[in-house]
């Protein structure tokens, strides 16, 4: 496949911004940074690279990533860990709406760029959710190791996380569950085997993560770019990439770390 040569930059440095959607469900956008994201299926072949537009974010791929689960879950500072290797401590601020940021992986000498939407967990905001589900690329699903109702609403409630994927997602996006607060190993509630048990039961890779420690969090979006940018090339000339295997064999258990 050829790639367009893309200088080397680090990902687009703006801030998350608050970005609800429009009356008619398109894509929402910012003052002055409005740039369409390529539509890269992932079984669809990879968009050309685009130069950036100030921002500095080179790729030669994008696909959107969507983080789901309960208020309070750590999709917030999950993104942020991931974005900025930074833990936000302190007073918990609920996300209003939907919030986004972009980040772009060397994966295999491709630049893969993400632009991760952090979703708000609050019930009154679901319907703001759900006009995003049917443009992602892959789905990250978050519970909370130490809060047993979180890791219930994924498959269990009325208005599972997981029925909801089934409803306004594609049929073929990428899905990771994830446990976090792994750190938490005092109040931990969900055994790691539940969560080991559910993944097996839909077919989903699992890890359990941190926000605070980054257990696992720059391991997930690996993943998930790996994954996707291998289904949209054509004719791969690299081996299949492996999801679960790549998962079960790189992710670190919360008890490797502690000393
Ligand atoms: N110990 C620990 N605390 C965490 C971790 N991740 C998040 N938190 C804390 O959990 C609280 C909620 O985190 P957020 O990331 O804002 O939660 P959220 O899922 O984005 O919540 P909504 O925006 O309401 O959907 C905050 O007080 C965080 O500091 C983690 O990995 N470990
Ligand atoms: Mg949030």
């Amino acid at each position: 496949m050829s790639r367009k040569k893309t200088p080397k930059t680090k990902g687009a440095s703006a801030p998350a911004a608050s970005a609800l959607p429009a009356a008619n469900g398109s894509r929402p956008t910012r003052p002055g940074t409005a740039r369409p994201v390529p539509q890269a299926r992932p079984n669809g072949p990879p968009q050309p690279g685009r130069p950036s537009l100030g921002g500095g974010d080179f790729y030669d791929v994008a696909f959107k990533v969507m983080l789901v689960g309960d208020s309070g879950v750590g999709k917030t500072c999950l993104l942020v860990r991931f974005k900025d290797g930074a833990f936000l401590a302190g007073t918990f601020i609920s996300t209003v709406g939907i919030d986004f940021r972009n980040k772009v992986l060397d994966v295999d000498g491709m630049k893969v760029k993400l632009q991760i939407w952090d979703t708000a967990g609050q019930e009154r905001f679901r319907s703001v959710t759900h006009a995003y589900y049917r443009d992602a690329h892959a789905l990250l699903l978050l519970y909370d190791v130490t809060n047993k109702a979180s890791f219930d609403n994924i498959q269990l409630a009325p208005q599972a996380w997981l029925t909801e994927t089934q409803e306004y997602a594609q049929h073929d996006v990428v899905l990771m569950l994830l446990g976090n607060k792994v750190d938490s190993a005092q109040e931990r509630a969900v055994k790691r085997e539940d969560g080991e048990k559910l993944a097996k039961e839909y077919g989903l890779p699992f890890m359990e993560t941190s926000a605070k420690t980054g257990l696992n969090v720059d391991l997930a979006f690996t993943a998930i770019a790996k994954e996707l940018k291998q289904r949209s090339m054509k004719a791969p000339s690299e081996p299949r990439f492996r999801l679960h295997d790549y998962v079960k064999r790189e992710g670190r258990s919360a008890s490797c770390c502690i000393p």
